[in-house]
């Protein structure tokens, strides 16, 4: 397959009057956090990533000369182009400067977000090969008021179903393109461009976003972004590991991977006895420290008899989040005389991938007979273990 152009743009045309403080005349993008602009700090992230073909800054009509004094010289990188009055305008201007070049996919982001890792960007494009539009995403952590007054209290939204939206939001150039043009036309302001790809009806997949992915928008922010680069607001890897066994009975299929595979048994269980999802379920589990299986699902609970074990993953998936960590991969080993596995090793990838919101070159499926040996090899039953390594915010 060809390889995809990837254009970014990063628009950088505000005035950052939200951030602006007494005496510091620098618009917030080229203020230094860590002795270095905001926006050479943004420009870097995106040029650290080779799939990256080109890069466009949407500029101020004002800051021309601050743009060229911060020196940057790279071949992806496409002169500066004139914004607008708003972000929308300024990200139209940026895909009508790509237009020509008609990029596969494009991906747009705010100068004011300096550290995005090369592990978003590539979750943004990885959820685009699946997906019309790709957003990460933090779930919302404090309890969310309405007030229709902006002083008393009206209501309390369910914040199960509220996400805060990041950048770099990724799509595919044509149909963000058409859609900027058509939300143009319409008196109405979108505050990023998965709105816009929402109202012209285009799927929008939401990725694991990265709570140091930060917006400068106030002067305290700059503090903030200085202890994100110091690590004080580091996170830690962790490692968990996950061991599962399910003896065989007589049946017609079993579940691996969240794959139904035809074969001469099935697995004995409360569940659908998936040993591989169980092992990775629980790898999840140590790794944040949240028990096991059996303490979220006790086989003594009836209403978890044949219950499909992706669900297990995704419970397991929900709380990492809810710690506001990330997986960064998951890796499982199934060991079984049979059913043979490797035709089967893509699908349940895809499966866990789905289940969990993450994308699957972060999970291995590997397998492995035990040479006929002990309770594997005389087809007893199968074994599956499994390791986890997930990012969360450090804790000392
Ligand atoms: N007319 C505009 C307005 C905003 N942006 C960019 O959009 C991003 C997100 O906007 P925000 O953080 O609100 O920046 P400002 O508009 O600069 O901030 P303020 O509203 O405080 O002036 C920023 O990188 C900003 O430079 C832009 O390119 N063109
Ligand atoms: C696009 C954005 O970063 C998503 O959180 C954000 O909406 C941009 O900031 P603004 O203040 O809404 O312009």
């Amino acid at each position: 397959m060809r390889p995809k152009t990837i254009a970014v743009i990063i628009v950088a045309a505000g005035k950052g009057e939200r951030a602006a403080a007494t005496g510091i005349p620098d618009p917030k993008q080229y203020r230094t956090i860590g002795g270095k602009p905001v926006l050479t700090r943004t420009i870097a992230a995106f040029l650290a990533v080779p799939e990256v073909t080109q890069i466009v800054t949407i500029i101020h009509p004002d800051h021309g000369d601050r743009y060229a004094a911060l020196g940057l010289k790279d071949d992806r990188l496409l002169p500066p182009v004139v914004g607008g009055a708003s972000r929308q305008a300024s990200v139209l201007a940026g895909l009508k400067a790509l237009a020509p070049a008609r990029p596969d996919l494009v991906l747009i982001q705010d100068a004011a977000r300096p550290f995005a890792s090369a592990r978003l960007i590539g979750d943004v494009i990885g959820a685009l090969s699946q997906s019309e539009g790709a957003l990460p995403t933090l779930p919302v952590t404090d309890t969310i008021k309405r007030s229709l007054d902006g002083t008393q209290v009206s209501t309390t939204e369910d914040r199960n179903q509220l996400f805060a939206a990041q950048t770099p939001q990724g799509f595919r150039f044509g149909q963000i393109f058409s859609a900027h043009m058509r939300a143009a036309t319409v008196p109405r302001q979108f505050t990023d461009d998965a709105e816009i790809a929402e109202w012209a009806g285009l799927r929008v997949a939401m990725v694991a976003g990265e709570r140091s992915n930060i917006k400068i928008t106030h002067p305290d922010d700059f503090a903030h972004a200085e202890r994100i680069l110091t690590g004080d607001l580091a996170m830690e890897t962790r490692i968990g590991t996950g061991f599962d066994v399910h003896s065989f009975e007589p049946g017609d299929h079993v579940w691996l991977g969240g794959v139904r595979i035809p074969y001469k048994f099935k697995l004995n269980g409360h569940s659908d006895s998936d040993v591989a999802l169980h092992a990775l379920t629980d790898a999840i589990y140590g790794a944040i420290g949240a028990g096991d299986i059996g303490v979220h699902f006790p086989p003594s609970d009836m209403q978890w008899k044949g219950a499909a074990s992706t669900l297990f993953l995704k419970h397991a998936g929900e709380l990492v989040a809810k710690a506001s960590g990330r997986i960064v991969n998951l890796d499982v080993t199934i060991v079984c005389e049979g059913p043979k596995i490797a035709p089967h090793v893509p699908a349940m990838r895809t499966v866990i991938a789905e289940t969990l919101g993450i994308a699957s070159s972060r999970i291995a499926v590997k397998a492995t007979t035990s040479e006929k040996l002990g309770f594997t090899g005389r087809e007893e039953g199968i074994v599956a273990m499994a390791s986890a390594s997930i990012e969360v915010p450090r804790v000392d």
